[in-house]
């Protein structure tokens, strides 16, 4: 049995996955994907039916694992615990919450953060309440799409870049509780990825940024959906709790997101610090002095 700080790979058989945005165009990639590693339930959570999308998955969905409730994450925490609560019912369980609506335009920024930050937050915690062991649950997994923008902001989208880098930040928050609550969280950070996400965006002062047209012809060729979905499927295998995984350029990545301050309860009084750091150095030396 492993212990709780080893590190035991995500064996995704079996599983109930509740993916909000599984229709997008990273996120139908990754319900393929998801399908294909013998999950036993896969509710699609999407702002609107989507025909294509569903024809899609069905093709290589043969156990008919795909189940889709309409739901737009912005309808606030109670309706979103009431939807759960019915998934629950319906499931028995969920082992696992994927964040992956999110849009891009800073047009309408209040819609923009009611998406992006405010409707993954509400739908984390309202997971967090069924899944925390220290609440009757049985632990489980929180996956939120967040993006290179909270890695390096960009300054035509400052306002799409806090509320990615605000659910890094919320994501590395609840991850440091997992001892107590059994429940890992991670990040995904894709990179520029061939989507609609890109379609129609607009700076907040207005002015249209055409992404496609500028991306288009440069050296550096932009990651398909699929690519990053495959990725984003081996970051969840990893299963690493607090990890934040950059998918990019068709490339997978484990980022080292750093603190930089040290919360006083977590410091030694300088005394302390002092009288280990000798005692180390001494360790250090006589096992040298061992030849060890
Ligand atoms: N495409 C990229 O270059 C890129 C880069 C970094 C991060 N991301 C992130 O990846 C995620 C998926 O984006 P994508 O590229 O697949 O784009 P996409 O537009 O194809 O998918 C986004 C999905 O979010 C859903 N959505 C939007 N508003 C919603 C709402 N109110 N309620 C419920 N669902 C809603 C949309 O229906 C859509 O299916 C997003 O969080 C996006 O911010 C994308
Ligand atoms: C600068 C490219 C923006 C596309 C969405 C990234 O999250």
């Amino acid at each position: 049995m492993a212990s709780s700080t080893e590190e035991v790979n995500m064996d995704l058989n079996g599983k109930n996955i509740v993916y909000i945005g599984g229709f997008g165009g990273i996120g139908l990639e990754t319900c393929k994907e998801l399908v294909q590693n013998g999950v036993a339930n896969l509710m699609i959570l999407h702002k609107a039916w989507n025909e294509s999308a569903f024809k899609e998955l069905s093709s290589v969905d043969s156990r008919c694992v795909c189940k889709f409730t309409e739901f737009d994450i912005t309808c606030g925490l109670e309706k979103t615990r009431l939807l759960f609560k019915q998934i629950v019912e319906k499931l028995g369980s969920i082992d696992m919450l994927i964040n992956g609506a999110g849009i891009c335009t800073e047009k309408d920024f209040d819609n923009l953060i009611a998406v992006n930050f405010t409707g993954t937050v509400n739908a984390t915690l309202v997971a967090y309440d069924l899944m925390d062991k220290s609440r009757d649950g049985k632990g489980g997994v929180v996956v939120n799409i967040s993006s290179v923008a909270a890695l390096t902001p960009f300054p035509v989208l400052p306002i799409y870049s806090a509320t990615k880098g605000g659910i890094l930040n919320f994501t590395r928050a609840l991850a440091q509780l997992e001892p107590k609550s059994g429940i890992t969280l991670y990040s995904i950070c894709p990179g520029i990825t061939d989507t609609k996400h890109w379609d129609n965006v607009h700076h907040f002062q207005g002015r249209e940024l055409c992404f496609k047209e500028k991306m288009r012809g440069r050296p550096c060729p932009i990651q398909t959906a699929n690519q990053c979905a495959k990725n984003i499927v081996k970051a969840i295998e990893a299963h690493k709790n607090g990890a934040t995984w950059m998918c990019d350029v068709g490339q997978l990545k484990l980022v080292e997101v750093k603190n930089f301050w040290t919360p006083p309860h977590q410091r030694q009084d300088p005394e302390t610090e002092q009288k280990v750091s000798v005692k180390s150095r001494k360790r250090k030396l006589q096992f040298s002095a061992r030849g060890m």
